[in-house]
């Protein structure tokens, strides 16, 4: 990942008067809040996700799950909802895209909110190549930040930036077919509301017009998209396919977030752990693998399956049910059963498939049997002790009238 890269464009070109305008605008920015809060107090989110997309491609359906697949419990910042100024709702209604300035301004302050420090999920940022310049100098700007603060009492202020850009990708059709679903579920909202007198709903025009929904999913492909694509070298990029159902989104996104830790590594050190599977890779066929060995037990170890099973019946259960409350019982055993590596096994398995989580431990003990008295030598024996952890959802007190 090329983090800090030099911008090389030729000069006169298109973009190089966008870095122009973005180095302008960010400095702009940057020095009003230094003069506002003071250096020292401009600590941005460490970690930023940046949900981009085009208009009804589910920015505003998923946040709320990859908040919650990533940690993050602060609200997300919607920069749409952000621009409430009359002017960039004229804007907003007519599908096109508020002033760079006023924007970068507007996220810059919110993002220095206290409740952001740790990350944030910002939507609709950054939407144009100015933006997106902007956005890297911010970043550049931090790690600068970073590097001053990094051996002094400050340091845990200015934490090195994770910066992930998840791209929502659907096509025309769908972005204008949910932009105008959107539109008539906020309107039968809002006539149910106004009947009941309950809080309205805000409505985009722009979500009541095929052609206005058209223009916009234009706007999106012509600014924001390439603008989007150029963060791909830079930061930590997942492009995701939004044209399913709401639960396949659910999953591609899972998948690109499960593979994000294997993007932060090196690519040699990446090469070196790939061979281990996922633990999403192991679990995806872990119940019906269960049932496997557990009907295999049952027809090939037969005998030995309802020993096991007795023993757990009169020696487990009854400690277990003690321990109902903290949901965590321990249970040692020296019983020669266990001996066998396939009772252990059948253990956790039979645990499992009841809705416990089940450990199996071999410890040895040294037993002294004999002490030579010329030498001082003492001779013992081992003994294998069988432990067993035991842990499920205990149950839940509540105390007082809370
Ligand atoms: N995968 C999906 N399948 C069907 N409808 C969806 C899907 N994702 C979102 N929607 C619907 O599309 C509309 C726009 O989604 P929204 O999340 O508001 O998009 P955005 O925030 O990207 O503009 C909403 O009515 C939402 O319920």
């Amino acid at each position: 990942m090329v983090q800090e890269k030099a911008l090389e464009i030729p000069p006169e070109s298109t973009e190089h008067l966008e870095v122009k305008d973005a180095q302008v605008i960010f400095t702009t920015v940057w020095n009003e809040l230094a003069a506002e809060f003071g250096q020292e107090n401009l600590r941005f989110s460490k970690e930023l996700i940046l949900l981009g997309g085009a208009p009804g491609s589910g920015k505003g359906t998923n946040t709320g799950f990859i908040m919650k697949a990533r940690d993050l419990t602060c609200e997300p910042i919607v920069v749409s909802s952000l621009l409430n100024t009359p002017q960039a709702h004229r804007i907003k209604e007519a599908g096109g895209m508020v002033g760079d300035r006023e924007v970068v301004g507007l996220v810059f302050r919110k993002l220095l909110e206290e409740e952001y420090r740790d990350g944030c999920v910002l939507d609709g940022f950054p939407r144009t190549r100015v933006q997106v310049e902007c956005l890297k100098l911010l970043v550049l700007k931090m790690n600068e930040l970073y590097r001053e603060y990094h051996q002094t009492p400050l340091a845990k202020n200015f934490r090195k930036p994770t910066i992930h850009v998840m791209v929502l990708f659907v096509d025309e059709k769908t972005s204008v077919e949910r932009q105008l679903h959107r539109g008539r579920e906020i309107a039968e909202w809002n006539a149910r509301a106004a009947a009941e007198g309950v809080e309205l709903r805000e409505v985009r025009a722009t979500d009541l017009d095929p052609e206005a929904a058209k223009r916009r999913y234009q706007v999106f492909k012509e600014q924001t998209w390439e603008a989007l694509q150029s963060l791909k070298e830079v930061y930590h990029y997942h492009f995701v396919n939004a044209q399913g159902t709401i639960e396949s989104v659910e999953r591609n996104i899972r998948n690109e977030l499960d593979y994000q830790s294997s993007l932060e590594l090196d690519p040699a050190t990446h090469d070196a752990v790939r061979r281990l599977p996922l633990a999403s890779e192991l679990v995806t066929h872990a119940r019906q693998e269960l049932v496997k060995r557990m009907d295999s037990y049952q027809l090939e170890h037969r005998e030995l399956f309802h020993k096991v099973l007795r023993l757990l019946q009169e020696r487990f259960i009854p400690i277990v049910s003690c321990h109902a409350i903290p949901g965590l019982a321990v249970v040692n055993s020296e019983d020669e059963v266990f001996d066998d590596p396939l009772t252990l096994a059948m253990v956790v398995d039979i645990f499992a498939e009841r809705g416990y989580r089940a450990v199996a431990n071999v410890n040895r003990a040294e037993i002294p049997e004999s002490v030579d008295l010329k030498t001082g030598r003492i001779t013992c024996s081992t003994k294998k002790i069988y432990r067993f952890q035991i842990r499920f959802s205990g149950c839940e007190i509540r105390r007082g009238g809370a």
